[in-house]
């Protein structure tokens, strides 16, 4: 359904993303993972043409159902439906995805009406059963409310009804559910997967979370400074990552152990204007040896059937056997 190839993305003068490759079937859902900073949010705005002023795809190519669309200016990809009719979007915040001032009801009818429906009655009950199917208590009601006297968690199911009413084949949710309480979290995520499946829709889900990765995808795809570092199936990273930004992050996750130590990634993402040379990794790394501060790794296919990015990635594979 996507597929992201070589992709680099600037804002002005800096580079903010250098090489992201993705892909994501029919189906299928597929994670973006990797701390702040990364360049998950700027991957996802450049595929949907939300980059903003400044923003511009640079290099690389974005094939949507076949369509490359990344030579299309940004204002031609929104006019002609990409976003909103072929690629629905849920925020993290839903108040910057909600329109303050129409009602969830206006909202859903104007995704519905991207798919052809029209008159006032079939607009009203197909706009109510989106909001029973993400559970929105009093459906009915809902319609005529205003964003503002809805609950955060009840606003973000109002988006991924108004993300899906448009019927879209690719469901991008960014950071879906980091504003709201972890009990409404769970309920959301179990809502998009369900409907993920029931629609069969391919799903991105930006994230940096791995308990959501593991929660809700089938692959995942690992990013480190604007970069995609590792790419493989769910259950094969966690059980054994292969890069060692993904050990690491895999590592640095909580045990549940009472007074466990949490092993901590020392320092942070490298920004646009300060990139190292070589690996953008190679300062963090524990395995780190002096070819990585000057050559760049290419992603490759490992022989283990595995997409990596990292010069020791063979000799590291061969020592841990
Ligand atoms: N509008 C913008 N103008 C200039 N730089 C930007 C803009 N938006 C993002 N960036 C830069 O792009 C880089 C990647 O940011 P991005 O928001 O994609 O990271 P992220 O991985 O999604 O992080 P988070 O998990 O915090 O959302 C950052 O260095 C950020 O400062």
């Amino acid at each position: 359904m996507l597929a992201v190839q070589a992709l680099a993305v600037r804002y002005g003068e800096m580079e903010v993303c250098s090489d992201v490759s993705l892909s994501v079937r029919r189906g299928e859902a597929l994670a973006l993972i990797g701390e702040s900073g990364s360049g998950k949010s700027v991957t996802v705005l450049a595929v949907t043409g939300l980059l903003g002023r400044g923003g511009a795809i640079s290099r690389g190519s974005v094939v949507l159902d076949g369509e490359e669309i990344s030579r299309l200016p940004e204002t031609e990809r929104r006019r002609r439906g990409l976003f909103g009719r072929r690629i629905g979007v849920i925020f993290q915040n839903p108040s910057r995805a909600l329109d303050p001032v129409f009602t969830i009801g206006q909202q859903l009818n104007e995704a519905l009406s991207l798919t052809g429906l029209k008159g006032g009655t079939a607009l009203r009950s197909k706009g109510a059963e989106w909001l029973r199917h993400v559970g929105l208590p009093d459906p009915e009601e809902a319609l005529d409310r205003y964003p503002h006297q809805l609950s955060g968690g009840q606003r973000q199911r109002a988006m991924i009804a108004i993300a899906l009413a448009s019927e879209p084949e690719l469901l991008i949710a960014d950071e879906p559910t980091t504003a709201l309480d972890v009990t409404i979290q769970a309920q959301v995520l179990n809502l998009i997967r369900r409907l993920q499946s029931e629609l069969n829709l391919a799903l991105i889900i930006v994230t940096h979370d791995f308990g959501v990765v593991a929660a809700m995808a089938d692959r995942v795809s690992v990013m480190y400074a604007g970069e995609v570092v590792e790419t493989g199936s769910v259950t094969e990273i966690i059980r054994d990552p292969r890069h060692p930004y993904t050990r690491a992050l895999l590592g640095s996750l909580p045990t549940g152990q009472p007074g466990a130590r949490i092993e901590a990634l020392p320092g942070s993402v490298p920004s646009a204007g300060t990139m190292p040379t070589g690996c953008r990794f190679h300062p963090r790394c524990p395995a780190a040896v002096a070819e990585c501060a000057s050559e760049e790794p290419r992603l490759e296919a490992a022989s283990y059937g595995r997409i990596l990015r990292c010069l020791r990635a063979e000799e590291l594979a061969a020592y841990d056997a």
